[in-house]
């Protein structure tokens, strides 16, 4: 289905990147009007808290509740600024809008819940708050977009996304890993619906706060949701992945802010180059699956299997040596030579079976 979208209609819809800023979790109503203090100083408009934290295991953290929502209305209160929160059930959904909380968002986990989504859709049946959904912890984009058109089928038209990266077994750098390529897909297929991105939860390290939000703004998202606390050593949950507000204020302005629509003559030449280039490279792609097919033939006749491993060792080996040598990613060039083998034997396949 088509996504049918309004604006977001945030204050600075019209700035690039947005910003929502707030602790992780909303501790104490010293806490949460200490820091949103300090961000509605340094010019923010809205202010993020967890008031539901959907936790790991048992026994950490798991919010304030409905506790905490008189503080989320004193922020506005005081400071003007917008308020968010993450709403994970309907019992959530009620009492954040008794509340007046002014955004809402859906947390990695329920995104990944059909049943949950559907009852959170049914929840905001009827209402016009914006709701932003976070992609599912695993790389599936199209468990993103249900979740969306779930929301949408209910009414729901200011929606958004967003990346906050995806769960891995094994994961050094980062907590979440970002794939961008993810992202990337889902603006290529719902350009309209704005993209934030949550560089806390990706990096989950303070340091790698400052460069994911560069990369976000080099491939044009829309937003950036940062979590900042008034001291983040003594937050009660994510404290190694929060700044403090003065440090997001120094990280925002460093940003360089690159323009999407620009074209200029220059790049629509190297585009022409690289429209060449391209097809040259289906041209030589074809003609390597041509010999492929030969092979292939030759495979039937001698009753040879399909997999040949050490020729494909090889020729793994061989052109990531290259790849290096070439400045490419190892793991790009493995990706492509995997892809082109495997289109390549299910060819065979397909003549070794007729
Ligand atoms: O060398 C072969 O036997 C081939 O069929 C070619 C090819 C390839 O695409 O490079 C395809 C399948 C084999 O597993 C190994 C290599």
């Amino acid at each position: 289905m088509e996504l049918e979208l309004e604006p977001l209609r945030l204050p600075s819809d019209n700035e690039r990147p947005f910003v929502i800023a707030g602790p992780c979790s909303a501790e104490t109503e010293e806490q949460v009007m200490t820091t949103a203090r300090q961000l509605a100083n340094y010019g923010c408009h809205m202010f993020r808290a967890g008031i539901w934290k959907p936790r790991t295991k048992p026994g950490g953290f798991e919010g304030n509740g409905e506790k905490a929502l008189p503080w989320m209305q004193q922020v506005k209160k005081e400071t003007g600024m917008l308020t968010a929160t993450e709403v994970a059930t309907p019992e959530h959904v009620e009492l954040a809008l008794k509340y007046g909380i002014d955004v809402l968002w859906v947390g990695a986990r329920t995104t990944a819940n059909p049943f949950a989504m559907q009852a959170l859709a049914d929840a905001l049946k009827g209402t016009d708050v914006p709701v932003l959904v976070k992609n599912p912890t695993n790389p599936d984009l199209e468990l993103w977009i249900g979740a969306l058109e779930r929301l949408n089928l209910a009414g729901i038209k200011r929606l958004g996304a967003i990346h906050r990266g995806f769960s891995s077994y094994d994961n050094k750098i980062y907590r979440n890993l970002p794939t961008w390529q993810i992202p990337i897909e889902l603006h290529r297929r719902i350009p309209d619906l704005p993209i934030v991105n949550d560089p806390s939860h990706i990096g989950g390290r303070r340091e790698l706060i400052a460069p994911l939000c560069q990369q976000a703004m080099d491939l044009g998202f829309d937003g950036l949701i940062v979590e900042s606390h008034c001291d983040p050593d003594k937050a009660w949950s994510d404290a190694k992945q929060q700044v403090t507000p003065d440090v997001l204020d120094y990280i925002l302005s460093l940003l360089v802010i690159r323009d999407e629509t620009v074209t200029t003559e220059g790049i629509v030449q190297l585009r022409k180059q690289i429209d060449e280039i391209d097809n040259q490279l289906m041209e030589m792609l074809s003609k390597r699956m041509r010999v492929c097919r030969e092979i292939g033939y030759y495979k039937k006749e001698h009753n040879m299997t399909v997999l040949q491993t050490s020729r494909y060792n090889e020729i793994l080996d061989k052109r990531g040596a290259q790849g290096a040598l070439c400045g490419m990613a190892p793991e790009f060039v493995a990706k492509v030579f995997e892809n082109i083998h495997e289109e390549s034997v299910r060819q065979q396949i397909e003549i070794i079976n007729k």
